[in-house]
């Protein structure tokens, strides 16, 4: 009973903290985990590649959860390995969750498929992941937008009070993302600093909605960057030469979307400072079985 997925991380159109409702995009950066499920186990037990000391409750909450409700009482390993930061604001746990409820389901014999009539569809699928966030409180809202970004790929709008999805589109531009060495957990961030700009959220969200997703997201990261006190100098380095640039969800990642002769530009200017800049693009396939 063994099962395998990949899912990729994110970046943030609109953060839910201020509102509920966010938007996300899937970035070309993946999670792998590998699901070994045993009758005769008793629990779960899990483990994250290159990170011995980091807390596996997320993922073995996944697997439970999926045991629960499609399995009988099988206990197993979970292993994760992953080129996505951890608590840098690029959906690593939306990516862990997603690939081990898929590659759970997999280890089960269940299909998954975005076809109504599938055994579980990938939105149920994902679902089980953001339940098990919320189990394992490393998240405020579920985090639905982030989550449904890494599963269906593209860029999703959601409404994380009601897990629903509000719209999907495709969504395709090269990418850069700066990651400097702070870490900045969701589950710490200051959520009544971020209510405070749910105007701009609301703006930021209509704009979305209406299919501007560049622009919203440099909203976004203007109004989000001075609630949770980020200084807003990468992304008035990266406006002139991106079509969108956001302080990706409670930070401390940055993250361009545009063109790559224009992000090559912007590239020079994030490479002066400390941390680490990825060139990526966006990716409009989600999470899936391998
Ligand atoms: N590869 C992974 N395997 C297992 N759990 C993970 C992995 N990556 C992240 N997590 C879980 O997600 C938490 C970080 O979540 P969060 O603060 O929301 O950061 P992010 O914005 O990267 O999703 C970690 O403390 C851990 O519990
Ligand atoms: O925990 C949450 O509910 C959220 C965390 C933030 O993302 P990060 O996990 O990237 O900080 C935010 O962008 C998202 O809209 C909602």
């Amino acid at each position: 009973m063994e099962g395998r997925a990949v899912a990729p991380g994110a970046g943030t159109v609109v953060n839910a903290l201020a509102t509920g409702v966010g938007s996300a995009f899937a970035l070309d950066i993946e999670t792998v985990a590998e699901v070994r499920l045993d009758p005769d186990a008793d629990a779960v037990t899990g483990e994250i590649a290159g990170d011995p000391d980091g807390d596996t409750t997320l993922i073995e909450r996944c697997v439970e959860r999926v045991v629960d409700g499609y399995g009988g009482d099988e206990g197993g390993v979970v292993r994760t390995e992953s080129e996505v930061p951890t608590a840098a604001g690029l959906k690593s746990s939306s990516a862990a969750a997603n690939a081990t409820v898929l590659a759970t389901l997999e280890a089960l014999g269940w299909e998954v498929a975005d076809d109504p009539d599938a055994d579980v569809t990938r939105t149920e699928a994902c679902r089980i992941g953001v339940a098990a966030a919320r189990d394992a409180g490393v998240t405020v809202t579920g985090a639905f937008d982030d989550a449904s970004a890494s599963m269906l790929g593209g860029v999703t709008v959601t409404d994380n009070s009601a897990d629903e999805l509000l719209a999907r589109d495709p969504f395709e531009h090269d990418a850069l993302v700066w990651t400097p060495p702070a870490r900045a957990y969701s589950a710490d961030a200051d959520v009544g600093r971020c209510e405070r700009v749910a105007p701009m959220a609301d703006l930021a969200a209509e704009l979305a909605l209406d299919g501007d997703h560049v622009r919203a997201m440099t909203v976004n990261g203007l109004a989000f960057s001075a609630a949770l006190g980020f200084t807003a100098d990468p992304a008035v380095e990266a406006m002139p030469d991106c079509a969108g640039v956001s302080l990706s969800g409670t930070g401390p990642s940055v993250v361009a979307v545009g063109d790559a002769s224009g992000l090559e530009r912007v590239r020079e200017r994030w490479a002066e400072r400390e941390g680490e800049t990825i060139e990526t693009r966006t990716r409009n396939a989600g999470a899936r079985i391998t």
